[in-house]
């Protein structure tokens, strides 16, 4: 039998487009002797469509489209996501039950089984939209005289729930499985899918092919930009294929003979790094596309520091020179080294540049400000340098450019609230808000490799010594006050999938601390930087961060849209009400502990 796996770019919201898309890919594989081809889930209309689901006339339209694809299904059987309806079956809110189905069609005939696994954590919201399988023996499809089972995405993910629905259809026969899923890339994802499907075969006892079907493209969810790499693939003997392997984000057909499997090839994922730029570049192009006919320019301040930079770089290779504009906006406390450097970056990109001094625009803001009567404190006056550059500045030249400003606060800012609200907490899109400032240089130095564009003045060593240091630049002498690589590790910890609290810190300073390194991800020489085996610099340093972190959710709830890396980027991806930190008493009992154990290190 001759399969067709179609790895398509989902356009979430665009039906027509969709099945347009469809209609062309199941020509091919029937022009290709394929009997079976396969889309992924909910590629009608897409997966990340929000409250769109709880809308009646949203849903007719999806099913229209079942009828649309029957139509063209002839001589070939197709498996593809869409919604299953009953309108008749309301709850007491009036809202009909829904299916996140995967359909068949076969012989001129639609068939549909549900998902019965259905995700609620992260960003999935599944359970909030749809009714999962009920229990029962499940459909077999027979396929050119093989019978084919078919799940959706979570249903092969089922090491927390207490149904299987990989080894139940192996015990029921199926001679195959198809998974079609809407599965959006994190990094280390792709290894942990080879791993699950591995782990569920040999659970069943009997290895039998499995063909895994996932969309590529960007959708989102009004606070997070989510990017789709595809990593479709077939598995024989619980073991991946590679010889199948799309490149990342590639729309296209894989298609796979079961009688003569291509057993050649090895997994080759790029770097960490370079996955995460290869997400970024994707995310950016998916936001663009998200704007419909209208192709904005973008506005980038451009400081001079390695964020801005960075975000640059980025913008550019992702869409290009001629839509970027750049701006360097000088106060009386901006270096000329900063200033240069802004420049420097701009002319290696080729994109326009201006500076625009706002220290006119200070001072007269404040005589305005004086008329309150009131007098700016040294924070507060700070703040005004960063308020005129977004507010009065920024969003104007965007307006102007008829376009949009991007937002280039780092995950570790972000956390922090170390930026001004209706300052630099504004834009449309955050590139790299789920980066860490230790990726930020990390994928500077990546960039660099290649050619410098990064001006490498920016770029520290490995004890953190910099040429130019990061700053806001918003008073004289002004230093980032954020232990580079140390909090960055305290950031990932805090917000990873399995969380660790500050109380997981204190228990690993208690152990001493070569296992407190070990744990955090620090080398000794960053924990003797920083003074860490002080412990009341250890707990201070520790407080302030979790408190001020807690501190700044208001300014994060006003934040603009995260492209998804990590397995937890600020945004939808972690729901955060808005209280301060208040220790444990487990946490207290911990801290006695630790600042009692001066001298131990
Ligand atoms: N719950 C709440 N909901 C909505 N708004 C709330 C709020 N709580 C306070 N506020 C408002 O927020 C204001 C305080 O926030 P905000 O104005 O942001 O100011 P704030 O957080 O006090 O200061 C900003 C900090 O970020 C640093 N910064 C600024 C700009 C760029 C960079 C950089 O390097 O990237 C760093 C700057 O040096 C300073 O340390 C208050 O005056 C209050 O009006
Ligand atoms: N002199 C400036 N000219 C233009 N834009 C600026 C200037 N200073 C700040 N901005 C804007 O405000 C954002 C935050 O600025 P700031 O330099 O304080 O922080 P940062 O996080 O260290 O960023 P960067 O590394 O880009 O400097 C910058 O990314 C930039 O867009
Ligand atoms: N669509 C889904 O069910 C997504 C959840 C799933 N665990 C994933 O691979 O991302």
């Amino acid at each position: 039998m001759r399969i067709a796996l179609a790895q398509m770019d989902v356009t979430a919201g665009n039906p027509e487009k969709n099945v347009e898309k469809m209609i062309a890919m199941m020509d091919d594989a029937r022009s290709k002797g394929a009997e079976l081809v396969v889309f992924p889930e909910l590629c009608v209309g897409g997966y990340f469509v929000g409250d769109r689901w709880l809308e009646d006339d949203w849903l007719n339209e999806l099913l229209y489209y079942n009828g649309v694809i029957l139509q063209h299904a002839r001589g070939i059987c197709v498996v593809y996501g869409n919604v299953a309806v009953d309108f008749d079956k309301r709850g007491r809110d009036g809202r009909c039950t829904k299916y996140n189905a995967a359909y068949v069609v076969k012989d001129g005939r639609l068939f549909w089984e549900a998902k019965t696994l259905l995700p609620n954590y992260r960003i999935f919201d599944d359970q909030r939209y749809f009714t999962p399988r009920q229990t029962g023996r499940r459909q077999l499809f027979d396929v050119a005289g093989r019978d084919m089972g078919v799940i959706v995405c979570e249903d092969m993910w089922s090491n927390d729930y207490d149904s299987d629905p990989v080894i139940e259809l192996i015990e029921q026969g199926a001679d195959f499985i198809v998974c079609i899923s809407a599965s959006p890339w994190t990094y280390g994802k792709n290894y942990a899918r080879d791993k699950q499907i591995s782990i569920l075969e040999r659970k069943a006892g009997k290895l039998i092919p499995f063909y895994y079907v996932n969309n590529v493209g960007v959708q989102n969810n009004g606070k997070n930009i989510i990017t789709f790499d595809g990593d479709t693939a077939v598995y024989a003997d619980g073991e991946r294929l590679h010889g199948y392997d799309l490149a990342p984000y590639e729309e296209g057909i894989i298609y796979v003979d079961d009688d003569n499997f291509n057993k050649a090839g090895e997994r080759r994922l790029p770097s960490r790094i370079e996955q995460k730029y290869n997400a970024i570049i994707r995310g950016i192009r998916g936001f663009d596309e998200m704007m419909g006919d209208w192709r904005p320019n973008f506005v980038i301040g451009l400081s001079g520091g390695v964020d801005s930079s960075l975000v640059a770089v980025l913008m550019t290779r992702a869409l290009g020179k001629e839509r970027i504009f750049t701006y360097n906006l000088p106060s009386v406390y901006n270096s000329s080294a900063t200033r240069s450097s802004a420049r420097k970056l701009a002319d290696r990109l080729g994109v326009c540049f201006k500076d625009i001094a706002i220290q006119e625009l200070v001072e007269l803001n404040r005589e305005v400000l004086k008329k309150s009567g009131l007098v700016p404190g040294a924070l507060a006056e700070e703040n005004i340098q960063a308020k005129i550059r977004g507010t009065s500045i920024l969003s104007n030249l965007a307006a102007m450019h008829n376009g949009l400003m991007t937002n280039n606060g780092n995950k570790l800012e972000i956390a922090l609230g170390y930026a001004t609200l209706y300052g630099d907490v504004n834009g449309a899109i955050a590139p790299i808000g789920d980066l860490t400032k230790d990726e930020v240089f990390e994928m500077c130095k990546w960039i660099n490799s290649d050619e410098e564009l990064v001006p490498s003045e920016l770029l520290p060593d490995d004890r953190y010594n910099f040429e130019i240091a990061p700053s806001a630049e918003l008073k004289e002498n002004q230093r980032d006050p954020m232990k580079f690589g140390y909090h960055d590790r305290l950031i990932e910890h805090l917000m990873d999938y399995r969380k660790k609290s500050p109380e997981h810190f204190m228990e690993w300073y208690l152990e001493g601390k070569d296992s407190f390194c070990e744990k955090m991800g620090i080398s000794e020489d960053i924990f003797m930087l920083y003074e860490l085996d002080k412990p009341d610099v250890f707990v201070s340093d520790l407080e302030w961060f979790v408190s001020t972190m807690r501190r700044s959710i208001f300014k994060r709830i006003q934040a603009p849209p995260v492209i998804l890396l990590s397995r937890t980027a600020f945004g939808y991806d972690l729901r955060e009400s808005q209280f301060p930190w208040m220790p444990t008493r487990r946490y207290l009992e911990l801290r006695e502990r630790v600042i009692k154990s001066a001298g131990a290190y």
